[in-house]
């Protein structure tokens, strides 16, 4: 048996009342059949048994990827850095459209490697030279400055001692550092680290961001002229109250033109708030840069992000759609110039290339952070697995830990999440296989998640009564029910034992009885033309689990093929509409049934709804969700307490039937196309409105 675990900061875990992973999609094969139906013993019984009997020692893989499936490979990281291969002349965009000068050549061919190139950086960033540059009006950036350049100086084991420059005073031709970048002594790469204020008046900013503009935008020199950098950060300054729509917006253009420039972001971007949250915050942002030089982890960032961000750009300018691109005569030098240097002289390459399928295979797998959970699948971990439960968690964490590292460099990444993110509040411990039949799970959540303060999510299908019976205190329990009766169980789940229902029937049982204290959850998923009908069916299952909640999720979509036996087509996924019907043909089963249950929240977006039981429902205010700190007192205490002890008041933008339908108002929603269709309605303002003055001053 194999189980997961996922890790989760706090800011990512918004939905960790309602997330529901969607099934494997190839266990789902079944059609439709009244099923037995077992009357259930409604005495509950409060006294747990523990089950105590150690059996043989099974082996366990641990699977820190996506908790809706395993994928065959593992990915290694080999000793040796894979060289990044040269580019082509095809492999490079053109810019702008221009006329009448062209050449034809083929769309970028990027080539792809099978092999998992995953390595190690290869430079050691404490080697480098490190620049801070500045500029300050009012000398806040000054000061922020000279405390970066203070607590650099004090690394034991930078190097080289940092150089503070001010963009105003110290600089006075910013073509040796934004066109050229100065050269060291032997291998030593340089390190821009600027400090940012931002201001809506003319200010000198304007004039050092005009620079970075017109380089990039210069077709006789170099595009990518930071390349040669080995990094950059950037820490912004600014003002929220007054400037709310300006905040730190000159700090936010460096950073983004210094990407594209061809300079790594080693660091998300800082923007820091100097009338709320001032010089501690700041402070904050330095040392954890400072904490980062020391850090060996790999970028996950490639040669490739900094063109990627120009894509969308030049793909939304370029109007040819044939499967060729234009390329500007003027361009042939710089593409003639990359074609030459570019492939023979970078450096190895550091990450997995982001068009490689590993990468995608990778990301595919859950390997994006950031709130949601650690996406390795590192075979070691296999290996740590069978040394005991501390390597276990240990191992969770610091692979969680890792694969944010290696977010550092992705643009947009806002610093205060990617900080959070080092946090981690929640662990689920879920599927592809059984987490309760880990001999030591009990164990496992006491002593090595709550004694971190870390709450456990625990899922499990129902088919281990002895496990579940002797289960400790989880934050919330799980049981995925995947179809309402035995023949459609069969066809769904294909049971191991063929006393699945028994087994399944005395766990209801159980959640009824011995676990009655905790807050149990069944979760469903629903997948069209397999399990959405037989409502009685469920109904029977909650009335003998008794249940604190009921979660119900459409299947999402994996996409489907002939060959791994999945049948699922995008028939097979309901709308959220369908999804709205069941839940509440279920909840008036029950309540016909005499059982309380109610459609309390919604998560329309994940397509996810809760039915809870109104017990949760206090002063006609839903109580759905849960007071972490609370739980965590109530387990210290050591004394007994029940799923109604630690329930909080679900927000109002989640309650069912809200016009937020569980999108929290606080977390924007970034819609690119939106973006760039304002913009593009922007330009087209000022353009007509240029025209009018135009026509205004020839007529007069
Ligand atoms: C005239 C003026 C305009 C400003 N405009 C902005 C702005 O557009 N966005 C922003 O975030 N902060 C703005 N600020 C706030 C400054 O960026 C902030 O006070 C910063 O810390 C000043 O840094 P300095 O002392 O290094 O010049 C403005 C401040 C002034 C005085």
């Amino acid at each position: 048996g194999r189980f997961s675990i996922a890790l989760a900061g706090a800011a990512a875990y918004y939905l960790h009342q309602h997330s529901v992973e969607s099934k494997k999609a190839s266990q789902i094969n079944a059609s439709k059949e009244i099923g037995i139906k077992t009357e259930p013993d409604l005495e509950p019984k409060f006294k747990s048994k523990s089950n105590s009997k150690a059996k043989e020692s099974p082996i366990y893989a641990v699977d820190f990827t996506s908790t809706t499936f395993t994928p065959s490979e593992t990915s290694n990281i080999p000793a040796n850095p894979t060289p990044t291969k040269s580019k082509t002349i095809s492999s490079l965009r053109s810019r702008a459209k221009r006329t009448p000068k062209v050449f034809k050549a083929s769309k970028p061919v990027k080539k792809t490697s099978t092999e998992p190139v995953l390595t190690k950086t290869t430079v050691d960033l404490l080697e480098s030279q490190i620049y801070i540059f500045y500029t300050s009006l009012t000398g806040t950036s000054q000061r922020i400055a000279k405390s970066l350049n203070e607590k650099l100086n004090n690394l034991y084991n930078l190097k080289n001692p940092p150089k503070l420059l001010s963009l105003d005073d110290d600089v006075d031709d910013l073509e040796e550092y934004f066109l050229k970048t100065p050269k060291q002594n032997g291998d030593t790469k340089n390190i821009y680290v600027m400090v940012l204020p931002s201001y809506e008046i003319d200010s000198p900013i304007d004039y050092f961001l005009d620079h970075l503009t017109e380089t990039y935008n210069d077709f006789r020199v170099d595009k990518y002229p930071l390349k040669s950098l080995l990094g950059f950060a950037v820490l912004g300054l600014g003002d929220s109250e007054s400037w709310p729509e300006k905040f730190c917006y000159q700090a936010r253009l460096a950073d983004k033109w210094l990407g594209k420039l061809g300079g790594r972001r080693l660091y998300p971007l800082g923007e820091v708030c100097m009338k709320y949250e001032g010089e501690p915050v700041a402070n904050e942002w330095i040392q954890n840069f400072a904490g980062l030089l020391n850090d060996n982890e790999p970028f996950y960032l490639d040669d490739d992000d900094f063109e990627d961000s120009d894509k969308e750009e030049e793909e939304s300018d370029s109007t040819d759609g044939d499967g060729e691109t234009l390329v500007d005569v003027e361009d042939m030098g710089d593409i003639m110039k990359k074609q030459g240097t570019d492939g023979l002289k970078s450096e190895a390459k550091e990450m997995v290339s982001k068009n490689s399928p590993t990468y995608k295979s990778l990301t595919k797998q859950g390997y994006s952070i950031i709130g949601s959970h650690s996406g390795v699948k590192i075979c070691r971990w296999t290996k740590s697995a069978l040394r005991g439960r501390d390597v276990i968690v240990q191992g969770a964490l610091q692979a969680h830990y890792q694969k944010i590292k290696q977010m550092r460099g992705v643009p947009g990444i806002q610093m205060d999440r990617f900080e959070e993110a080092f946090k981690v509040k929640h662990a689920a411990l879920s599927l592809v296989g059984e987490p309760i039949s880990y001999l030591e799970i009990s164990s496992l959540i006491k002593n090595e998640l709550h004694s971190r303060g870390i709450s456990s999510f625990l899922v499990c299908n129902a088919q281990h009564p002895d496990n579940l019976r002797s289960l400790c205190k989880v934050t919330q329990l799980y049981v995925s029910i995947d179809a309402p009766t035995k023949t459609d169980l069969k066809k769904i789940d294909r049971p191991l034992n063929s006393d699945f229902w028994e087994r399944l029937m005395e766990c209801l049982d159980i959640l009824r009885t011995v676990q009655s204290h905790q807050r149990t959850v069944f979760r469903l998923t629903l997948v069209k033309g397999f399990n959405m009908d037989e409502i009685k069916g469920y109904a029977d299952m909650v009335i003998r689990a008794q249940p604190s909640q009921i979660e119900v999720k459409g299947a999402t979509f994996c996409g489907s093929s002939t060959g791994n036996g999945n049948p699922l087509t995008m028939q097979n996924i309901p709308f959220y509409e369908e999804c709205r019907k069941f839940v509440i043909n279920l909840s008036e089963e029950l309540k016909s049934r005499g059982y309380d249950y109610e459609v309390a929240a919604e998560h329309a977006h994940s397509c996810c709804i809760l039915i809870a039981h109104t017990k949760f429902k206090i002063n006609n205010k839903w109580h759905t969700h849960i007071d972490y700190p609370r739980f965590f007192e109530l387990v210290e205490s050591g004394e007994e307490f029940t799923d109604m002890d630690y329930i909080k008041e679900t927000p109002e933008w989640a309650v069912w039937g809200s016009k937020e339908a569980g999108f929290n108002p606080l977390d924007v929603k970034f819609d690119r196309k939106a973006e760039k269709l304002k913009k593009k309605k922007e330009r087209e303002e000022q353009a007509r409105i240029a025209l009018e003055k135009q026509q205004i001053t020839q007529e007069s």
